[in-house]
């Protein structure tokens, strides 16, 4: 049997419960929700399989405000994720109905590129009656072209699996994207990595390599509660190894001691990193990793 494998934009107000759904079908212990450190366009919240499908849930981060009227240019960067999404699916609140909200997104939504497929998901529907719910559904419907409404209570598990079920089925044929043994804590990886890239930037500013990529190379957890994080941080130019060292290794001691602490206080417990700069003259040619730091291979060509 051939796999499957693609992105999901999940999206919806503050509140819908995309967390709840996210954690319920990636049933694994990580769903970050910070915002803190936005060096990526769309950051992966979770990857959840389903028989031979790998689907990759990935947010799109600060932009869904409710009363606030949303601003065009920033809608438009910030909905990177979904326009680059494989699918995208839309959750709102059975109780709430059409806010404010849901309207402005349903708005933002039909700037996505043409031929994306955007499915509804009704959630928190033990909150209401049949009747409300029937009605909520046809309502939608008539101002949007969804491809599918799902009526779902992410809390309680009702349509949850048919909701994941289609959703792998709708994936393009492809390898997996991530290797299986990543797959429980790639979100932590990959927050670890932009905190170190953040440290990095804050310290050298221009001087900064901007062809420059963290990795989270190995994430291991200790019987003693702590975990020991490897990273390697690619740069094209022998001469930018030396800028990232400093003198004497001095800048990358202080961003290493930064970039522990900040993980340390995030995820609660002691943190040991290890960093260590290599020199990768093609990474730029290299597709994969574009994806895997949420961005588009073509940027990098632009
Ligand atoms: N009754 C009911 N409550 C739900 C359901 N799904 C989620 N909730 C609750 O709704 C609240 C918000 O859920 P989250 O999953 O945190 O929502 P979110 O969309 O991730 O919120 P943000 O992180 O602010 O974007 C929580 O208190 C959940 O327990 C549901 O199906 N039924």
């Amino acid at each position: 049997m051939s796999t499957r494998a693609g992105f999901v934009a999940l999206i919806g107000e503050p509140n819908a419960g995309k967390s709840t759904l996210l954690n319920r079908m990636v049933g694994a212990k990580v769903s970050i929700v910070t915002h803190k450190v936005q060096t990526t366009r769309a950051r992966i919240r979770g990857v959840a399989l389903e028989g031979e499908a790998q689907i990759v849930f990935v947010d799109t981060p600060g932009i869904f405000r409710p009363k606030r009227r949303l601003d065009r240019a920033m809608v438009k960067s910030a909905w990177g994720g979904a326009a680059d999404a494989d699918l995208t699916v839309f959750l709102i609140e059975a109780h709430r109905g059409v806010t404010e909200g849901v309207d402005a997104i349903m708005e933002a939504l039909k700037d996505l590129p043409k031929g994306k497929s955007i499915a509804l998901a009704i959630n928190k529907i033990d909150k209401v009656q049949a009747a409300e719910l029937l009605a909520l559904t046809k309502a939608m419907n008539e101002a949007f072209d969804f491809v599918e409404t799902f009526l779902i209570s992410a809390e309680k598990g009702h349509g949850c699996a048919a909701l994941k079920t289609w959703i792998a089925g709708q994936l393009p044929d492809s390898p997996w994207l991530y290797p299986e043994d990543q797959i429980a804590d790639l979100p932590l990886r990959m927050l670890a990595a932009e905190t170190t890239r953040e440290k990095l930037t804050l310290r050298l500013h221009q001087e900064l390599p901007y062809q420059l990529t963290v990795e989270t190379e190995a994430w291991e957890e200790r019987k003693d509660g702590s975990c020991k994080i490897d990273q390697l941080i690619y740069v094209m130019r022998d001469g930018h190894k030396g800028i990232v060292l400093g003198k004497g290794g001095e800048t990358i001691k202080a961003v290493s001691t930064q970039a522990r602490t900040e993980l340390e206080e995030f995820l609660g417990r002691k943190v040991h990193l290890f960093l260590q700069v290599k020199v990768r003259p093609n990474w730029l040619e290299d597709k994969e990793r574009y994806e895997e730091m949420g961005l588009d291979f073509r940027d990098g060509n632009e």
